[in-house]
């Protein structure tokens, strides 16, 4: 049999049969084709045809939302929850509540989700979830009262062994914390259903920094292997939410220097650097007052707005940590930053590069880390959040990011190991989907027919 061909034809498969599924099929193509030779090597995969049943879903549950504004009026929204995968524990992953929510964008990260959340070494599954509900300009009673629905039908579906959801895109500590408040009463149970719950009421330390921190961890991982570090260089952000935000943490904490930032709205640039007191600033007017963050601007005078059209990707660095959406960063992007210089791109988001431009950081022989290696760390204290909920302790702070830090190197070193067993030396990409594919594979054929 020709592998090639093999491949090429489940691709155009899971195209034909969901034609609009756009991300869907990117995210599934970049795996598939990175399999090539470990299909080859292992023919068992292909009789049991573990990559067909890799990219069905094991169970997809879509749900009516209606719920009331402050108004009186009715709104109706759709709920979605890919199980995508339960092979290797329950099912794990976020809820995006996004105006372009669909069961194509869920599918495509209940998919890379899977594979991460093998990475980690720990015991779970692969899903997402969500719903088409936007978040902005809503009160917090309407944001409540669309949760708690929201949850009304969810909560039959999930559980600490069946499946635990977290945050995501529009899904932050005021949602989790009212969609696990109508979970509790629904179930009448105080489980570990949820993860990214406050500290005080079952939360682990280090999870809202996790993700941002886990990307950079990542990136001095791949430094490392060329004697450098993140220390006096420069770098640029997309994104000023939780991933972000904590990106820019660590990277203060290492040394180095944040000089610009954006939202989907605005890009900032501030060649001073965003230094501590800024940071605090911005998490406030972020996290707290839910503010633009034009404002940043304006308090700090030789901070600027980017014209419009221009992205933080314009601005010159050494790295570049992509931390809000997918496909956010095009090849004309990643050629700009290749020619002033970018030696590094660590990927926060879940896959916010575009193919093009992945081939073009492939091309240039740059350090590239995709978002299923690189951003893993969020999952991985959720896991951790999991665990400490299961004995009924919390450990301290110190020790989690300890375990986040051995996690992150780990992920890294696997990657590293399953490219070159493969032929592809020091390609992140194809050694994280090698790595996750060949646990998850494993464990399918363990359990027979599933
Ligand atoms: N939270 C987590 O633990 C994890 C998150 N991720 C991924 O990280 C990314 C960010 O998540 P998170 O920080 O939690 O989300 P948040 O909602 O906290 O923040 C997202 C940020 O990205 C901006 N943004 C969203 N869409 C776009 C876009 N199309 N172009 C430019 N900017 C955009 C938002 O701007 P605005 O406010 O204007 O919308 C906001 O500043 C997502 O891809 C998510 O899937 C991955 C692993 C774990
Ligand atoms: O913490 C989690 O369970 C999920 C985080 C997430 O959604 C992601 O890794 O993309």
């Amino acid at each position: 049999m020709n592998i090639k061909n093999h491949i090429d034809q489940i691709v155009a498969n899971v195209v034909a049969k969901d034609p609009d599924q756009l991300t869907f099929h990117q995210a599934v193509a970049e795996v598939a084709h990175s399999l090539t030779p470990v299909l080859e090597r292992n023919p068992e995969y292909i009789k049991q045809k573990i990559l067909e049943r890799m990219i069905e879903p094991e169970r997809l549950i879509t749900f009516r939302v209606p719920w009331q504004d402050d108004k009186g009026e009715v709104h109706v929204n759709r709920g979605i929850r890919v199980q995508f995968n339960s092979a290797i524990g329950p099912y794990k992953g976020g809820l995006r509540f996004r105006p372009n929510v669909s069961v194509g964008m869920l599918k495509f990260l209940g998919f890379e989700q899977t594979f991460k959340n093998a990475l980690t070494t720990l015991p779970m599954g692969g899903g997402k979830g969500g719903s088409d509900f936007d978040v902005k300009g809503k009160s917090d009673a309407e944001v409540m009262r669309f949760c708690q629905s929201f949850m009304t039908e969810l909560f039959r579906h999930i559980g600490p062994n069946t499946d635990v959801p977290a945050g995501d895109l529009g899904v932050g500590a005021r949602e989790i914390g009212y969609l696990y408040g109508q979970y509790k009463r629904l179930t009448n149970e105080f489980t570990g259903t949820f993860t990214g719950k406050s500290i005080t009421w079952g939360g682990s330390l280090v999870r809202p920094e996790a993700t941002g921190y886990g990307t950079v961890y990542f990136a001095q991982n791949m430094l490392a292997t060329k004697g450098d570090s993140l220390k006096s260089k420069t770098c640029v952000i997309s994104g000023a939410g939780n991933v972000g935000i904590y990106a820019i943490e660590k990277i203060n904490h290492l040394g180095g220097k944040v000089v610009a930032f954006a939202t989907a709205e605005a890009a900032i640039h501030d060649k001073d650097g965003v230094d501590d007191e800024k940071l605090n600033y911005l998490k406030d007017l972020v996290f707290v007052k839910r503010g633009a963050i034009t404002e940043y601007a304006k308090k700090y005078s030789k901070a600027v707005v980017l014209p419009s059209g221009k992205k933080t990707w314009d601005i010159p660095c050494f790295a570049a940590f992509p931390t809000a959406a997918e496909n956010e960063l095009d090849v004309t992007d990643a050629k700009t930053l290749l020619k002033n210089g970018c030696e590094c791109v660590s990927e926060g988001a879940n896959m916010p590069c575009t193919p093009e431009a992945v081939s073009a950081f492939e091309k240039a022989g740059i350090l590239y880390a995709p978002g299923k290696a690189a951003n893993a760390g969020g999952v991985s204290v959720s896991g951790l959040e999991m665990s400490q909920n299961s004995v009924r302790l919390y450990w301290p702070r110190e020790q989690v990011d300890a375990e986040l830090q051995k996690i992150m190197k780990n992920i890294h070193d696997t990657a590293l190991a399953a490219a070159a067993e493969y032929g592809m030396k020091g390609n992140y990409v194809a050694g994280a989907n090698i790595a996750g594919f060949k646990k998850v594979a494993t464990a399918m054929i363990e359990q027979g027919l599933v």
